[in-house]
């Protein structure tokens, strides 16, 4: 691991200047800093103005360095580059690759432009690879907060897992002491006990940011009845209303039916009560991966469109030959050729066949 040295992050962060303020959190605040070789990165402090970390913000960080540590590189995890530590201020900073295009929960419920419905798709996709990442790691890694708030966007707006603070490997010994935590609204209810961690967590809180994705609806809403997204959606779901669920802002793509079907189909399951009935993320990731169709930064809906045409002149140039093919052979059998294909194209069809009873 990469040890910054604590002046140096004082210096890069113009000594925690308010206007290099990202933002903060429940256990540090995080700022724009500018490191010697002109890297631009993100430091997350566990004191929050200056005011010594309470021990608990303490512990998140060190939980959180200490996660992203043992963790590989991955496209959609936050890429982490060092820690630093002030043993005078008993302050932690962690280094980290700054990602300036905001998070996903401010892309859906905040930002004028709503993202498109490829957008929407690709972003879930990338996603499920970071759960995928933590999961099949050795030794495995829960996150515990997935939430659109800690899924944030690089340059490329590549979607990438952040905030380690909560993450717990099952195969630590703490593990088995540590009590059930997360956000309300994406916290699986079946979490209860400490004894009761596991994977599947994660995966409900993975159907709970599916389903915001598609509606962009708060995952609590008190404004509404049920004011819970999953009660509100799960429902809908079921009785095949898909259309009611996804976000009116932009027209229900019909191009692109079949895969938010799928997507809320993944969801629902995630969602189980059961959580043995819930999908392991490898199962997930098969059957997303044939929602998907380009990475984001390229995707325009005329893309899409275009793909959609492309598809469907092929199927009707396909179903035009079986349409062709069934009326020679009814024509042999003495059938009506009108009965097989539109009358603009009889002229044409009775020619071909006038040529085929030739031969
Ligand atoms: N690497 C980063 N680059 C840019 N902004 C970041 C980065 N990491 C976090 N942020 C932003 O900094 C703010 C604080 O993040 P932090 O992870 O500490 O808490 P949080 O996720 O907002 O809240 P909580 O810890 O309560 O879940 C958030 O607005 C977050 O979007």
């Amino acid at each position: 691991m990469v040890e910054f040295g604590y002046e140096q992050l004082v210096k890069a962060t113009q000594s925690f200047c308010p206007s290099r303020l990202i933002g903060k959190g429940s256990h540090g605040a995080v700022y724009q800093g500018v490191l010697q070789d002109n890297r631009v990165v993100a430091v997350k402090r566990s004191s929050i103005n200056g005011v010594e970390a309470q021990r608990d913000n303490l512990k998140k960080l060190e939980n959180e360095i200490s996660i992203l540590s043992s963790l590989r590189q991955s496209c959609n995890v936050i890429s982490f580059l060092g820690a630093s530590h002030d043993s005078v201020q008993n302050d932690k900073l962690l280094v980290m690759e700054l990602m300036p295009n905001g998070s996903l929960h401010d892309l859906l419920h905040v930002a004028a432009t709503p993202p498109s419905w490829p957008q929407r798709v690709e972003i879930a996709l990338q996603i499920a690879r970071a759960v995928q990442f933590l999961h099949e790691s050795k030794p495995s890694v829960i996150h515990r907060d997935i939430k659109s708030a800690n899924i944030l966007f690089d340059s490329n707006w590549t979607a990438k897992l952040c905030d380690f603070g909560l993450a717990i490997s099952p195969a630590d010994s703490l593990s088995q002491a540590t009590q059930p935590a997360g956000t309300i609204g994406y916290l699986d209810p079946s979490y209860t006990a400490p004894n009761k961690l596991s994977t599947k967590n994660d995966v409900f809180s993975f159907g709970v940011v599916l389903l915001e994705i598609i509606s962009c609806r708060k995952v609590i809403d008190v404004t509404k009845a049920p004011a819970s997204i999953v009660e509100w959606a799960i429902p809908l779901v079921k009785k095949q209303r898909v259309v009611e669920i996804c976000d009116s802002r932009i027209p229900f793509p019909m191009y692109m039916e079949s895969r938010i079907r799928r997507i809320l189909s993944v969801a629902s399951r995630c969602l189980s009560d059961k959580e043995e009935r819930r999908p392991s993320i490898g199962e997930i990731i098969v059957a997303m991966e044939t929602c998907s169709i380009e990475p984001v930064r390229s995707i325009t809906t005329w893309n899409s469109v275009i793909q959609y045409l492309v598809q469907l002149k092929r199927r009707r140039k396909l179903s035009g030959e079986y349409c062709i093919r069934s009326a020679v052979y009814s024509t042999r059998q003495g059938e009506d050729v009108n009965s097989h294909v539109s009358t603009g194209k009889v002229v044409l069809l009775k020619e071909m066949l006038a040529d085929v009873r030739l031969k």
